[in-house]
């Protein structure tokens, strides 16, 4: 099995797709970091339609609740020193924590989105920053309880807009049985995408979702970076090892936009073709570019939700053999505030195994699986049969 992977040649390169009988679709690449494309009028009027409907007849559940876990209870379970947490958030290993290692943990951690001004009324409110420089050192971290954070939003009251993602999503399957539209549509993917089919048909089910006025998702990477030791959640029945490090290894995002949103509600690529990527100046005190509510506009690239259209790209490079490498950090991007009207939007994601021999003995397993149950069910209509030729 091997990965093809579309070129880019160079942004704003169009290049003609044959999709559908009787239609020419032209992908234009929107970016090389990360190889970005979009397709317009991937989905008909009509599709469209199909889809959003499918999602209200099924039901649209909050994509994030807004309680988070106890840490302190989480912190007493690893028994972690105040010492081992210091150096686990000083990701640069400078002895001092900078606001954004404060900021980026707090948000995976409880889903909540501190500002970096919150971080200073929380850094006033307890005086743990006596030398007032914006940085804590070990001694002053001390100061901090492991709930601060939480504590501190807890009392001031949490708002969905203060959640990382703030919409409601539901997952529809794409397999033998399911709507047409809905099986056509992953049969169009994996046309675009190139991918062996048996690779489409493992991936996760469409993810549709809606954004009510004031609706958001900040910026974040669709799929974690991957380190000798992580484990897919796709794959995990064929690891031989269970691993404390998991990622849903989402090697490809096709994105359908499925209205036409009134005002906002675009998609942000913030370091679409930057020189560099760090994570440290992301996050400066005055913009945060990962911020989609307030910062969209300084972000490098953004796409307008156009009813029917599709973007998809590449949330990890190429080892170079034809498989799935490191992640693509510039893959980072976010759905700006819808400020007028709600936003339709579906996922198809593409789960791909870095480790090639995990995918394969995974999808092995499947197969195996599958011929078993049309073994099983052909034994059982035998059965029918015969009894009915016995009556
Ligand atoms: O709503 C958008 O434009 C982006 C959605 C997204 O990034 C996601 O659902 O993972
Ligand atoms: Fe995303």
């Amino acid at each position: 099995m091997y990965l093809p992977r579309i070129e880019g040649i160079r942004v704003g390169h169009v290049q003609k797709v044959s999709l559908v009988p009787g239609k020419v679709h032209e992908m234009k690449t929107l970016s090389l970091k990360p190889l970005l494309f979009e397709i317009p009028e991937f989905l008909s009027e009509e599709e469209c339609g199909v889809v959003v409907r499918l999602a209200q007849l099924k039901g649209l559940m909050e994509s994030q609740v807004m309680v988070p876990e106890g840490q302190e209870e989480l912190n007493q379970q690893l028994n972690l020193t105040p010492e081992e947490i210091f150096n686990f958030l000083d990701l640069n290993q400078d002895g001092q924590l900078q606001p954004h290692e404060i900021l980026t943990h707090s948000r995976v951690r409880d889903g909540i989105w501190l500002t970096s001004e919150n971080l200073k009324e929380i850094y006033d409110g307890l005086k743990v920053d006596q030398d007032g420089n914006g940085l804590l050192n070990l001694e002053e971290f001390r100061r901090l309880k492991s709930d601060a954070f939480q504590r501190f939003l807890l009392q001031r009251g949490v708002e969905r807009s203060q959640l990382v993602r703030n919409s409601r999503h539901t997952w529809l399957y794409q397999g033998q049985g399911a709507h047409q539209v809905l099986q056509d549509l992953r049969k169009r993917v994996t046309t675009l995408t190139r991918l062996p089919s048996s690779l489409v048909e493992l991936s996760e089910p469409l993810q549709v979702v809606r954004y009510e006025q004031g609706g958001h998702y900040h910026a974040h990477h669709d799929s974690g970076p991957v380190y000798p030791e992580t484990a897919c959640t796709h794959t995990r029945l064929a690891a031989n090892t269970t691993s404390p490090f998991q990622t849903s290894c989402r090697y490809i995002t096709v994105l359908f936009y499925l209205n036409n949103v009134e005002e906002g509600g675009e998609t942000t690529f913030p370091v679409a073709d930057n020189r560099t990527y760090e994570e440290a100046s992301l996050i400066q005190n005055d913009v945060d570019l990962l911020d989609t509510r307030k910062h969209c506009d300084k972000g490098n690239l953004r796409v307008k939700p156009i009813k029917g259209t599709a973007v998809f790209w590449y949330n990890y490079l190429s080892d170079g053999r034809g498989w799935v490498g490191e992640q693509d950090e510039y893959s980072l991007h976010g759905g700006c505030v819808v400020t007028r009207g709600t936003k339709w939007v579906a996922n198809n994601w593409i789960n791909v195994d870095p480790d090639y021999q995990r995918q394969a003995r995974y999808q092995q397993l499947v197969s195996q699986q599958q011929e078993q149950e049309e073994i099983i069910s052909e034994l059982n209509s035998d059965q029918h049969i015969e009894r009915h030729q016995d009556l």
